[in-house]
Parts: C-alpha cells; structure tokens; sequence
C-alpha cells in the first residue's frame, strides 16, 4: 500500500519544532561535530590513560589496544529490583562475545540507578523518582566520559531509565547508540481483577494477605510489567523514534527471538560507527521528525502522561523544544489506534500478539501520521519498524515479517478505523494554569466534570479522608504542592483504588493536581501536571474547600469560578527529610516547569 502524504497537522507541528528549535539545535549539532572532531581516534589517549582503559578487559585487552575494530560502550541499568531489569545482569557477558563476532569489543562503561516506581509507590522514595531520570542522565554522562568508545549499547527499560539514559547519551550524539530491551513477563492475572481486590482492601473488604496474593498474581516474574504504563510506553517510542532493533519492543526474557533481537543490536552498534561506511550518530537519529515521531506514538497508543514531561527533556538533550501546545495539536490529528490496560483490557503480551508495534507504525506510515524519512538505527528506514521479526526454522536466522490485519479489534484498530478520532492525551488549561489530562483512560461522558473541591496537600490525607466517608459526593479533589520543586512530583497512584471506588459509587469524581500520576493510572478523569505548581504561588495555591471547578477535556477547560485575584496562597508544608530526599534539594530549587521537562540539570546547563 502507498503512503498518504504527511498529515497536515503533522507537518505544521514539526516545521514549528523546527523553528522554535533553530538555534538551540544549531548549537547542538555544532558541539557534535566539535565532539566528533575531538574524540574521532581513542589512540589519541596517553598511554597511561589506554593502559587504564583496558586493563581489565582480559581477552579483549590485545583488541582494544590494536584498536582495529570498534570499541563498545554498555550502559547498563541493572539490578535485581526491577523485574524489567533483572534480566540484564547476563548481557555484558553475552553482549562482548557478539561484538568480537564481528570484529568489535565490548566493555560495561559503567552503570546507572534505576528505581522501580511500583516498590516506591506511595512511599517516600516517590519523591526522588522524577529526579532519578536526571541522575541517570548523569550518570551516564561518567559512564561514556571515559572517551573509550565508537558505540553505546543502553541497557534500560522501566519509566525514568530510558529517558535519563537517551538525555546522556544524547550529550555524547556523536556516537552511534542503540536500546537493547529485555521485554515483558508473562501475562498474570487480568488486571480487572488485580484492581477489584484492590477496590475491595481500600474499602476494607479484602485482607492484606488477599491482596499481597493477587498482586503476585500480576507481578510474579523476571520481565517487564504488563500494563501499558510509562516503561512500556518508553519501549513503544523507542521504535517510533527507530532507536531499537525494528520490533524489540515487546519480545519475552529468555526466548530465542530475543537474545536473537540482542544478538543483532550488537552486531548494527559496530556497524553504524564512525569508522565504517554506514554512519549514523545518535545526534542525527534523534531530530525533530523522531521527536514528533515518538510524541505521535505516544497519542495513538494511549500511551504514559509521564511522557508529556519527558518528551521535552529528552528533546532538549538534543536541542529541541517541544512542548504542550505541540502535544495537544498533535493529539488532534493522531487517533487512538490501541486500547492497552489500562485504557483497555489487554496488557502488552496481548498487544504484541495482536500485531504489536509493526502494526502500528505500518498504519501510522499508511496514513501520512508519521515521519517515514527518519535516520533510524536499523537500514531500510522507518519502514522496517512495521515488520515484526521472528527467527528461521533454525532459530537463528532473524526475519520479518508484515504483521498483517489487526489480531484483536478491540486492542488494536487501523488508523483510518480507530478506537476515538483523536489522541489519547489532551491540554486543559484555564484559570488554574494548564495541565495533562489522559482522554484514553477515561470514559467520554466523564470528560467533563463540574463540583467543589476539596485541597489537600498529601495523598496520605485524601485517603484519610476518604476512610473518614468525606468523600462520598461529587468531588474534585485536589492535591498540590506535589510539584518539581516542592517535593520532586511523585506520582500519586495510591489515590486511584480510593477515586475508583468512589466513582463505582455512582459519585462525580476527579482529580487535579501538580503531581503526577502513574502511566498506569486510568479510570478517573484527572487534570495533573498542574503548572505552574502550587510552590511559588501558582493558583493550586489559592484554592479553598468548597470552591467549584470545572474540568473540560472537550473544551480543554481547567477553571474556578472563586474569585483568586484576592487570596493569599497557602503556606507550603515543609520540605521532607529522610530517605536521601533532604540531598535532592538541589534537584528541586533548580527545577524548572513540567512542560519544560522539570529538570535543574537542563535548566542550569542552559539547555
Ligand atoms: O508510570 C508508570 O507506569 C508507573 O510508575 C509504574 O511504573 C508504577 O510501578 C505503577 O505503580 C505500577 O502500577 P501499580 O502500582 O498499579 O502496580
Ligand atoms: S514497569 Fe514500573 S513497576 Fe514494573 S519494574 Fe518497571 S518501574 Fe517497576
């Protein structure tokens, strides 16, 4: 089938990316080229630099000294914390036998934090997860500063890796990189069920040992989680933006397709080096078509809110400016294409069966809604993301395949026949500043909503609260001071089971607040990201109980009919301490709004 030209819309968004972007992608790509200039010949080194380099590289050392073939650096975000993560800790090893396959070698560069948001969910350690990503981002900044390497292998999946290991990377964008997933666990119990038996223990109906039972019955093994939260919405831009193996994505730990999939990433990373005939840096990969790219995957799959803050940080590494007012206008031309748990039944095992990310981004292209013409890590283009592979009867040999029609139309539809005719995500804005409101999760006859309010300033109180019974009515709760610079803006996702249960009761219920949500977050309409946030002064601030808001995701609506102009706002509570967070002030005093990524490092670097 021939391609539609460029939707429109599509078109207008990019060349506007690109011309807000003009000087500060200039900038960028000029330091590139200065970095590739600088560090074009490792030999270069003294030799008591190259005798550190590789004094530990054992049988590598006689190849990495000769200098005959590429040197690949792996940044790698193991532990054993993170079920999506575990399966990592064999790669390096496997990893350096494939590159001296053809010729290259292999070293861990070094290593980066990655925190699992399911342990430190409603827990203190929420409150560095934001600031995790630019950690990461750091990190691996030390990682490739050892100037060692011709490639970067990424090694990272879950909801702030990605983005901290690509902004990294993408400081080092005269280098070729490419992300090597581990892929998703075996599909548990369904995920109607997991949230029943947590409905049922927040209204005190269900026990402790009840709970901890089904939720094992979710998250039970090596691999990542099955809903389509942030970290499965990293993997799904990824191939939007062709930084993977066409079609990694969603392939399982331990099959022979996926250390089949590793297997070639490793051999492509040697290839697309500066020394070989097919050269293709990371600062040329990622530009402001791919950018737009992995925002308009983002709206046709329903894909993270998390992602409307770090589409703009990972952005700015590169020296582009994306922002909300780019994101909504996409969303009214991308249509919702995937119904994924939780904006469907289906988690991403179901996804990927149903024809998955090659069906996708073929629908995407056949429709002009995506950039055909990007530099992807892979040859054949962008084109060969709407294959999925698979191995030969040998079991070794990768091949793909089209993925053909859709294998479930209620998890996965054309573009020309989509689920909503618009993306998943909207921008409702108003006397309460402009915030995220996640479409594809909620139901449309709960787009718009009109109640008072009740303020808090935890999530701890809501749910006291709520045991209390003060919520049993329409209500829009709010909760701020939850921004960047107040308390490093946590997700808020314990609120759900409580908002659930109360919308399941027949009440007009949301949210809105300057935290975040989880990318697994749905059900109950929410106006989050809040900005500016409540610290500071932002109008979250000024709000009282009892006064009436209204929330429109049609309309784009986010207001109060209180007359603000007049109040003085709340005092902020005091900033915590304990579990490291009193280390992360720096983090926060410097952090900038959540449209613009919500990162003291960018903002400091003048980025
Ligand atoms: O953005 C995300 O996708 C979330 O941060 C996710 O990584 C987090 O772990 C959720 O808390 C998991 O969902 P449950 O808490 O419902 O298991
Ligand atoms: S998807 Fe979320 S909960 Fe699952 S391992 Fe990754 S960070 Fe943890």
């Amino acid at each position: 089938m021939t391609n539609k030209p460029l939707n429109d819309t599509i078109h207008r968004v990019t060349q506007r990316v690109i011309a807000n972007s003009r000087d500060s992608r200039a900038a960028y790509l000029d330091l590139m080229d200065r970095e590739s200039e600088r560090q074009v010949d490792r030999t270069s080194l003294s030799c008591s630099n190259l005798a550190h380099a590789f004094a530990g590289a054992e049988e590598d050392q006689t190849a990495i000294m000769a200098a005959k073939g590429p040197n690949l650096g792996i940044v790698t975000a193991y532990n054993d914390m993170l079920s999506a993560h575990q399966p990592y800790h064999r790669y390096p090893e496997r990893m350096k036998i494939w590159a001296r396959e053809v010729g290259a070698t292999a070293q861990v560069a070094g290593g980066t934090p990655a925190m699992c948001d399911g342990v430190t969910q409603g827990e203190a350690g929420m409150e560095l997860s934001l600031f995790s990503r630019d950690t990461i981002a750091l990190s691996t900044t030390v990682a490739l500063s050892h100037a060692m390497y011709d490639g970067v292998a990424l090694l990272g999946i879950c909801d702030k890796i990605v983005p901290g290991l690509l902004m990294g990377a993408l400081r080092f964008g005269h280098l070729p990189a490419i992300f090597v997933p581990s892929g998703p666990m075996g599909t548990g119990i369904s995920n109607k069920e997991k949230q029943r038996v947590r409905q049922l223990y927040a209204e005190g109906k269900a026990t402790r040992e009840e709970l901890l039972a089904s939720e094992m019955g979710s998250y039970h093994s090596p691999g990542t989680c099955t809903f389509y939260g942030t970290a499965n919405s990293n993997q799904m831009m990824m191939e939007m933006m062709g930084l993977h193996v066409p079609g990694a994505a969603f392939v399982q730990p331990g099959a022979k397709l996926r250390q089949q999939l590793s297997r070639a990433a490793t051999h492509r990373l040697a290839a697309i080096g500066q020394a070989g005939d097919d050269f293709r840096p990371l600062s040329r990969v990622v530009d402001e078509r791919a950018i737009v790219n992995a925002a308009v995957g983002l709206l046709a799959t329903g894909g993270s809110t998390n992602h409307a803050i770090h589409i703009p940080a990972m952005a700015r590494a590169a020296g582009i400016r994306f922002d909300w007012t780019d994101l909504s206008e996409l969303s009214s031309a991308v249509p919702l294409v995937a119904r994924v748990y939780p904006n469907g039944a289906g988690d991403v095992n179901h996804f990927h069966e149903a024809g998955g990310m090659g069906f996708v981004v073929g629908t995407l292209l056949e429709e002009g809604l995506a950039h055909a013409d990007i530099l992807t890590v892979w040859d054949g283009g962008f084109e060969s993301y709407s294959r999925e592979p698979g191995v030969d009867s040998d079991g070794d040999t990768l091949v793909w395949r089209d993925p053909g029609p859709s294998g479930d139309n209620d998890m996965l539809r054309p573009a020309s026949a989509p689920f909503q005719a618009d993306g998943g995500m909207r921008l409702v804005e108003g006397t309460l500043g402009r915030a995220c409101f996640k479409s594809s999760a909620v139901e449309r006859e709960r787009w718009t909503i009109e109640a008072p309010c009740r303020v808090f300033d935890t999530q701890r109180a809501v749910n006291e609260a709520f045991t209390r019974g003060e919520l049993d009515r329409d209500v829009i709760v709010v909760v701020r001071f939850q921004g960047p610079r107040a308390n490093g803006m946590p997700e808020l996702h314990k609120l759900t089971p409580a908002l659930g249960v109360l919308q399941d009761r027949g009440y007009r219920v949301a949210l809105v607040t300057d935290g975040r949500m989880s990318g697994a977050s749905g059900k109950v309409p929410a106006a989050i990201h809040c900005t500016p946030e409540a610290l500071g002064g932002g109008p979250l601030a000024k709000l009282r109980d009892e006064d009436v808001i209204r929330i429109c995701a049609a309309t784009g609506e986010l207001s109060t009919t209180a007359d603000l102009s007049s109040r003085e706002p709340a005092e902020a509570p005091p900033p915590e301490t304990g579990m490291g967070r009193e280390l992360f002030a720096m983090f926060r005093a410097g952090a900038d709004g959540a449209e613009q990524g919500a990162s003291a490092m960018l903002a400091m670097a003048g980025l």
